[in-house]
């Protein structure tokens, strides 16, 4: 069979692809050209000088690759999840998701937050790493930075700040493993499916379907699931300072921790909860930490 996976064109989006097409090839005994890589451009890669937030939010990334899925042109579309909005179209579905990497954000430019000068540039676009931050050290100044992994190490490299967050699992795809130090989950909560890949289908294509459900890893897939349920029960959207993770205990029941802040992260509400159900118990922690967030919080988050 001939299965074509649609991605993005940035490096990590390549990388990313070619680890599922890898998959799809061990699992099920594929030859490589078996699968079509199509690199389908977006807005978001076009759109490199604002904040993601203030230009339109996830959809920019995920718009023409639901396009594409839905008139046929592809079978499959690969996605950082957690750059895929919450509420999707109905007509499309995750079929499955790989292992999550490691989900920690990592520090370049110091050895630790703390170990920052005062006051210094931190560059970062991400509403949930600058309230993080902010709420560890008022003192730091955190500016404005997008681009692809690449752009923004330049960017570091050019003197333009004097540190910056990137996904240790964007990091480590890249073939950067040594870049940065990993700055620990308690100190900075990674961002809702944060080092995971996913694999979208259309809903009524069972042949895309089948394949997809071989490769993918149960308790990453499990968990995203949850910290998305957490999402929508949040109402949350790219402006929304959010950090979660749900880990899966030896048991098998699933654990989710997350962190809401206002923009400036001097106010912050945390919770966790647990359960066998995703949904519920995304839909509980939502619940729980709306009933206690302080007014600050409160008004970013349940639209
Ligand atoms: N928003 C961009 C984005 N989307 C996914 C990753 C990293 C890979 C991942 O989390 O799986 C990154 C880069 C970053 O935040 O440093």
């Amino acid at each position: 069979m001939r299965f074509r996976l649609g991605t993005r064109g940035s490096p990590l989006a390549l990388a990313q692809a070619a680890m599922v097409r890898d998959a799809l090839c061990t699992a099920h005994g594929w030859a490589e050209d078996a699968i079509e890589t199509v690199v389908i451009r977006t807005t978001g890669d076009r759109v490199q000088d604002r904040a993601l937030a203030e230009i339109g939010g996830k959809a920019l990334w995920t718009k023409e690759l639901d396009r594409a899925l839905l008139a046929g042109e592809v079978d499959a579309c690969v996605h950082s999840m957690k750059d895929v909005e919450t509420v999707r179209p109905d007509s499309i579905r995750l079929a499955g998701t790989l292992p999550r990497a490691d989900v920690r954000d990592r520090l370049i430019g110091a050895p630790s937050i703390d170990a920052l000068p005062k006051g210094a540039r931190i560059g970062s676009s991400s509403p949930r790493r600058r309230a993080q931050l902010l709420s560890h050290r008022a003192d730091l100044d955190v500016v404005l930075f997008r681009g692809n992994v690449d752009t923004r190490l330049g960017k570091l490299a050019a003197g333009e700040v004097d540190a910056t967050l990137l996904a240790a699992a964007g990091l480590d795809r890249l073939g950067r493993n040594g870049v940065g130090s990993a700055v620990p989950i308690d100190v900075m909560l990674p961002a809702p499916a944060q080092g995971a890949v996913g694999i979208e289908v259309r809903r009524d294509d069972d042949a895309a379907t089948r394949p997809l459900a071989g490769v993918s890893h149960e308790a990453t897939f499990r968990c995203v699931l949850a910290e998305r349920a957490l999402l929508a029960a949040l109402r949350a959207d790219c402006h929304s300072p959010v950090g979660a993770l749900a880990t899966i205990t030896a048991s098998g029941t699933l654990q989710l921790t997350a962190e809401l802040l206002d923009e400036d992260g001097t106010e912050r509400v945390t919770g966790s909860h647990e359960g066998q159900d995703p949904a519920s118990v995304g839909q509980a922690l939502a619940a729980d930490l709306l009933g206690r967030a302080p007014a600050g919080v409160r008004r970013l988050f349940n639209g």
